[in-house]
């Protein structure tokens, strides 16, 4: 099982520490546009894995890439680089989609020419558009963004600190865009069964305070983390981790993450089961009117960044 991971900055150092840590995959080869940089942190992960499950590490080229099951695309910039910090900037990620698009055209057919066969999962921002561009230059469907499985895992684990029990125990989701238009699907959200608002009010809460205050720390999760340490980086490595084995091992695991979305015509979220080959079916859940209109909108706003390039 080999995968490779093209970008080895702070968010492709967070996958492949958490890949090797995981035991994800059995061969690693980690792809820069600074081989010096790609081969450093090879060099650095080789010492360490001896303690983990066996997993080799190599730095190497587009054509060491060569029979990878799964590819990752981390290279580009980042919000901090791409000036996409500001909590009031209605295109958040967005801004990133023409610099980091144009790499994506570089670098998707020199891993497609290496590894035909390989599911692309795209992780640089914004990666619902930049999927479609992948899919595009791939020539091929077996493209994933991470989408929002992070922020899915971000809500819940706010939802678990507010009602003081196990993140894990809180079934909620996020779907749409990685991005400011995310959809938080509060009329689904639940703990032992018990719909969320239900909770609220029993604690004698506003519905309305509470969901505020969660939606804001998780649509801008990543700008508070940048605030505080540069770049988002060891979250969405370890979703990384856990996407790639999903895949390797034909889970099944069905998870908010991104694929085309043929009645959207876009790239975005929603529930899917992963599995060898990437999304191998989506699941619409029901949702409140104010919900679906808002996935509507934000799918809108998706394919209107994505036709203007
Ligand atoms: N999907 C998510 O949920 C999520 C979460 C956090 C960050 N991100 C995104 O991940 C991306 C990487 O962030 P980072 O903090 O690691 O940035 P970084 O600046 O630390 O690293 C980027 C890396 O990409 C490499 N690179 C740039 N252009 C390249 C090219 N043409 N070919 C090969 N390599 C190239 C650079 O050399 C560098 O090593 C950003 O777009 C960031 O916004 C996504």
């Amino acid at each position: 099982m080999k995968i490779g991971i093209v970008g080895a900055g702070r968010v492709g150092c967070a996958c492949a520490l958490t890949a090797v840590v995981r035991g994800s995959a059995r061969t690693i080869v980690i792809v820069d546009r600074t081989r010096k940089r790609a081969q450093a942190v090879a060099t650095d992960l080789c010492y360490g894995a001896p303690l983990c499950p066996k997993t080799t590490v190599v730095d190497g080229d587009y054509e060491d890439l060569t029979n990878s099951e799964l590819v990752m695309i981390t290279a580009g910039i980042n919000e901090k680089a791409g000036g996409a910090i500001d909590r009031s900037d209605p295109k958040g990620r967005l801004r990133l989609f023409d610099t980091n698009a144009e790499i994506y055209r570089d670098i998707v057919p020199r891993i497609v020419r290496a590894a035909p066969r390989a599911v692309i999962l795209v992780v640089t921002d914004p990666p619902d558009p930049l999927a479609d561009t992948a899919r595009t230059s791939a020539g091929h469907d077996r493209v994933l963004s991470t989408g929002t499985f992070l922020d899915s895992l971000r809500f819940r684990v706010h939802l678990a600190e507010h009602f003081d029990v196990d993140a894990n125990q809180v079934e909620a989701q996020v779907i749409g865009e990685h991005g400011v238009s995310q959809v938080f699907l509060w009329s689904a959200a639940r703990i032992a069964g018990v719909p969320i608002g239900k909770l609220i009010e029993a604690r004698g809460e506003s519905l309305d305070g509470v969901r505020k205050k969660i939606e804001d720390s998780v649509r801008y999760a990543n700008i508070t983390i940048i605030e505080g340490n540069d770049a988002s980086q060891f979250g969405i490595g370890i979703v990384a981790a856990r996407i790639t084995e999903m895949v390797l091992r034909d889970e099944r695991a069905v998870v908010p993450i991104g694929s085309f979305n043929k009645n959207f015509g876009v790239t975005l979220s929603l529930p899917s089961v992963v599995g060898h080959g990437g999304v191998i079916r989506s699941f619409e859940p029901e949702m409140s009117g104010e919900e679906r209109q808002a996935l509507e909108a934000g799918a809108a706003n998706l394919r209107k960044s994505e036709n203007r390039t």
